[in-house]
């Protein structure tokens, strides 16, 4: 089975070509000012070019408006949206009815109590993505890297398509990949040298680790 690698959070064509070599399905970039990681829209157009006919290029919002996300698509022509607040599904059936593209919609997971609220979004987002809750009084909804108990996803039927995340990294992702079974897997602090600095080494090293936990799965994309 293929499994999907979204590195998130890029901010220089070195990070963009680092995940591109490496193997990405996806590339992400964050639309949320308070995050070291925040690009302007024209930047991650710039930046999603090199990603054109290579991988999909997601853009993260949070609670974004129409305004935000028109000014979005417009200036990157994004090929999915991620949405990582607190939107409702009849917001998410808007966002894709608007824009006329995939979503992704981004839980935060504790426990398995917590995968409740995925169901009134099913059949409407595209995709989930399972990120660990923020810490208390935490400034940003994702990009914390912590990591949670993967073992509450065994709750999930197996029909779930969703991205697994949160504090992956080269040190963790075989034995993430030995307790679940996701479609893709999504990484951004783990990958960095300080908050919002995206280190190629550790982008590569974080494929040989998915590649080596996957040594049978010869279609890894
Ligand atoms: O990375 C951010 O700064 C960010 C800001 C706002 C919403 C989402 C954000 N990142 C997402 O967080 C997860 C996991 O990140 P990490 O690997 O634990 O650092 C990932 O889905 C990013 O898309």
């Amino acid at each position: 089975m293929t499994l999907d690698i979204k590195i998130c959070g890029l901010k220089t064509p070195e990070a963009v070509a680092a995940a591109l070599d490496g193997g990405a399905s996806h590339v992400g970039f964050i639309f949320f000012e308070k995050s070291p990681r925040h690009v302007s829209a024209q930047t991650a157009g710039v930046l999603r070019q090199a990603a054109r006919g290579r991988a999909q290029a997601v853009a993260v919002s949070v609670d974004a408006d129409d305004a935000a996300l028109d000014a979005i698509v417009e200036a990157m022509a994004p090929d999915m949206l991620q949405l990582h607040g607190g939107e409702s599904p009849g917001r998410v059936e808007a966002v894709k009815a608007r824009y006329g593209l995939p979503v992704m919609k981004a839980f935060a997971i504790r426990e398995a109590a917590d995968l409740a609220e995925i169901a009134p979004y099913r059949g409407v987002a595209d995709r989930f993505l399972f990120d660990a809750k923020p810490p208390r009084g935490a400034e940003l909804p994702g990009g914390n890297g912590i990591a949670f108990d993967w073992r509450v996803l065994a709750e999930l039927d197996a029909d779930v398509d969703y991205m697994l995340s949160g504090g992956l990294n080269a040190g963790n992702i075989g034995a993430a990949l030995g307790v679940v079974s996701p479609r893709g897997i999504d990484i951004s602090s783990g990958v960095e040298c300080a908050p919002g600095e995206k280190n190629p080494d550790l982008i590569r090293d974080f494929f040989r680790a998915v590649r080596s936990a996957h040594a049978n799965d010869a279609a890894l994309t």
